[in-house]
């Protein structure tokens, strides 16, 4: 499997774009969120939204969904298909009548389901969404009474969807899932109220921060290379074999 960051910023990031990926998997390519970055991003990678196999949704936040509109459009005037859409059941209503419905409302097109081929995802199952690649939503905390989910893929790498530092969880993942490869996002100045910051993930056990690579991260980010213990951060618009950063792979 191989993963492309189109950004690694922080939602306020300037010098980086919004944290979204594409997942390669047999010759199919997965969006991972699609925030306001994401449709110049996917541009500069000599990509289009036609070229996308689906799109899988974290959470309602501009920097994850900002460029679903534009997603939306494109497909239905001008590629006129419908694109898969992933999404937690329980995010289903929300994203249209809090966010897409006022962009993309207007005669006979009154729903999601009338751009989006729109796929469900249910909590504690796992999912195939495109050849050789399943997840598995994990509820994550973030913004309390917002629902927000991290994703297990192949059972074995582990991407968060912006979320508070929840060391159990981390521990529980590699410890009682074998979880091989964290993606994390980090603020990296304290407080982390609504994302882990660094110094919270640098109190993990060296087992934990060598399976860990940073993410949705602030333009200063300069500054904390060679600051973040065994933990290493992950450059936008480089492709990574996710399997080749498993503790003793290749990277
Ligand atoms: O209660 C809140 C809600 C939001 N925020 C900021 O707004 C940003 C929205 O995108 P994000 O989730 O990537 O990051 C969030 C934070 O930077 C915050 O600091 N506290
Ligand atoms: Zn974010
Ligand atoms: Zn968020």
């Amino acid at each position: 499997m191989k993963i492309t960051m189109l950004g690694t910023g922080s939602a306020f990031a300037k010098a980086f774009n919004n944290n979204n990926a594409i997942i390669e998997k047999e010759g199919r390519l997965l969006l991972v969120d699609c925030g306001i970055t994401a449709p110049k991003a996917l541009h500069e990678l000599g990509y289009g939204f036609n070229d996308l196999h689906a799109v899988l949704i974290t959470h309602i936040h501009a920097d994850h969904i900002g460029g679903l509109e534009e997603f939306a459009f494109q497909m239905k005037f001008v590629y006129g298909r419908k694109p898969i859409l992933y999404i937690a059941d329980t995010l289903v209503q929300p994203i249209w009548e809090h966010s897409l419905r006022g962009g993309l409302q207007q005669d006979e097109a009154e729903t999601l389901h009338d751009f989006f081929d729109v796929r469900p995802l249910s909590i504690g199952a796992r999912h195939e969404l495109m050849p050789g690649l399943n997840v598995e939503l994990v509820p994550t905390r973030h913004i309390p009474n917002k629902p927000n989910f991290s994703m297990l893929f192949n059972g074995f790498f582990f991407y968060s969807g912006d979320t508070v530092f929840d060391p159990d969880l981390l521990a529980g993942l590699v410890r009682d899932r074998n979880v091989k490869v964290i993606f994390h996002d980090c603020q990296l100045h304290p407080p982390g109220v609504v994302h882990a910051c660094l110094p919270q993930l640098l109190t993990l056990p060296a087992e934990l921060q060598e399976r860990i690579y940073l993410m949705h991260y602030g333009d200063d980010q300069p500054n904390f290379i060679g600051r973040t213990g065994a933990m290493t951060f992950i450059e936008q618009q480089i492709a990574y074999e996710v399997e080749q950063l498993t503790p003793g792979g290749n990277s």
